[in-house]
């Protein structure tokens, strides 16, 4: 029997991503403001093993090195977010010239080597100094980011064509201000729902912005788990729903149809306000595109002592795990295209995160690192890919997670995503064998799987 062609479609956009906080390193050099992850990590408890974004990966020393990584890969784009604390150190007013420059050499660096940059204008670390005014919770923050936005418009929009407003508000609400895993290390079910509308609020604000400065392309990306009844009785199944509304449709529903689903207000109660109409007026903009972070599946189960969805996770026998306790189920990636597609519509899609930590053993073989769970998963997720494309959605383009190990926000450096390993006490970066797999994967536009 003649093998599968898993060709993609002429043009198809292959990439990778990492975020500032993860990468950078240098978090106050040349004049930039502190942001919220800089003082989480400096605060006693809250990071494994005390790890901090101080150094990382060194890439604002080392960006051009890491560009040739990019270029060895043969990618056709990188996915990065910029540190709005950098470019605005109180978060509005003062523009800081240096931190700028950062960004519009990164840019020009890649440019130069035919990868296109793909912009995200906000990857969790807000400055401190926003925080210090409310951040997410005052509902003026919607202009502060459409200031910083169009800041970085008139700056880079000739060279970038891809912009996001916003990487996972949901991953920003869940674990900022509801649970206080992440920063800032809040813990209230009253101000989750209002950090998550003034999110929204402020990614249509900052696409409002685009429409009069930008010339390209502005989306806004959201982190999609499809959930999966562990029973069909009747308490499993609605609470299923109750967590797809909340992870996966809190956030695209206002941003694509301009309203939230009844779930919400089922599940926070009276902690869930009634938002003014004309909010979703701001919320609804037109997108050129939707990013998707595809990582896993979840199987729920009713649960009434967990809060505040009553639904838990059921960890499913017999089943590869990652590093990170998430599922290998690639179904889930071509069930999650095609739910997308079903509810908001025909929209260009990019998977723009997409991999996994797995444990590899320090060994290097012609100057390889071998990752056979990581190309394995790499290898099937990409599979589901093709069956959604040939299930008729509209994607065009994956960004594998990450380019590099890096800094697994409070989990530290122990979850390796990356496809070159970093040895962070020397700063060496090794390819691993998937990203010998993807580079062929790129040069071959997918046939070689
Ligand atoms: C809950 O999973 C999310 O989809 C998700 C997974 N991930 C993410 N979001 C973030 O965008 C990255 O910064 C993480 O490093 C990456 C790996 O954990």
């Amino acid at each position: 029997m003649s093998r599968p062609s898993f060709r993609f479609p002429d043009g198809f956009h292959w990439g990778a991503a990492t975020s500032a906080y993860q990468i950078e390193g240098s978090p106050l050099a040349d004049g930039a403001g502190p942001s919220i992850w800089q003082r989480f990590a400096h605060t006693p408890g809250m990071m494994a093993n005390g790890d901090t974004g101080d150094v990382a990966c060194d890439h604002y020393r080392r960006y051009r090195e890491d560009v040739q990584l990019m270029k060895a890969l043969g990618l056709h784009g990188y996915r990065f977010s910029i540190n709005w604390a950098r470019v605005l150190p109180e978060g509005t007013g003062r523009v800081n010239p240096k931190g700028l420059d950062f960004y519009s050499r990164l840019v020009d660096e890649l440019l130069e080597h035919g990868i296109a940059p793909n912009a995200t204008l906000f990857h969790w670390d807000l400055p401190a100094a926003l925080d210090d005014r409310g951040g997410w919770l005052n509902r003026d923050i919607a202009h502060w980011f459409a200031e910083y936005a169009e800041v970085m418009f008139k700056a880079l929009d000739d060279r970038v064509p891809r912009w996001s407003t916003l990487n996972e508000p949901w991953v920003v609400t869940d674990g900022g201000y509801l649970h206080g895993a992440l920063a800032p290390g809040h813990r209230s079910k009253y101000e989750a729902p209002l950090a998550a509308h003034n999110l929204m609020r402020a990614s249509g604000a900052g696409i409002q912005a685009y429409r009069a400065h930008g010339r390209h392309e502005i989306g806004v990306v959201f982190n999609i788990e499809p959930k999966y009844p562990h029973s069909d009785r009747a308490e499993d199944v609605a609470a299923t729903r109750r967590a797809h509304a909340y992870m996966n449709q809190q956030f695209a529903d206002p941003a694509l149809l301009g309203s939230y689903p009844p779930e919400l207000k089922e599940i926070f109660g009276d902690a869930w306000p009634d938002f003014p109409a004309d909010d979703f007026k701001l919320t609804k903009q037109k997108v050129d595109f939707v990013g998707i972070n595809y990582y896993t599946r979840a199987v729920v189960k009713h649960d009434p002592n967990q809060y505040p969805l009553q639904a838990t996770p059921v960890r499913q026998p017999n089943r590869t795990y990652t590093e990170t306790g998430w599922e290998v189920f690639e179904q889930g990636l071509t069930d999650t295209l095609t739910w997308f597609k079903q509810r908001y519509g025909d929209i260009p899609l990019y998977i723009t995160e997409n991999g996994s930590a797995f444990y590899d053993p320090p060994v290097v073989e012609n100057g390889v690192l071998d990752d056979p769970l990581r190309t394995s998963y790499l290898r099937k997720h990409l599979g589901a890919l093709h069956k959604a494309i040939a299930a008729g959605v509209n994607l065009k383009g994956y960004y594998a997670w990450s380019l590099l190990d890096n800094l697994e926000w409070s989990l530290g450096f122990s979850k390796r995503f990356g496809l070159y390993h970093v040895d962070f006490a020397t700063q060496q970066r090794t390819p691993k064998a998937t990203a010998k797999l993807y580079a062929q994967v790129i040069a071959s536009n997918g046939s070689v799987l």
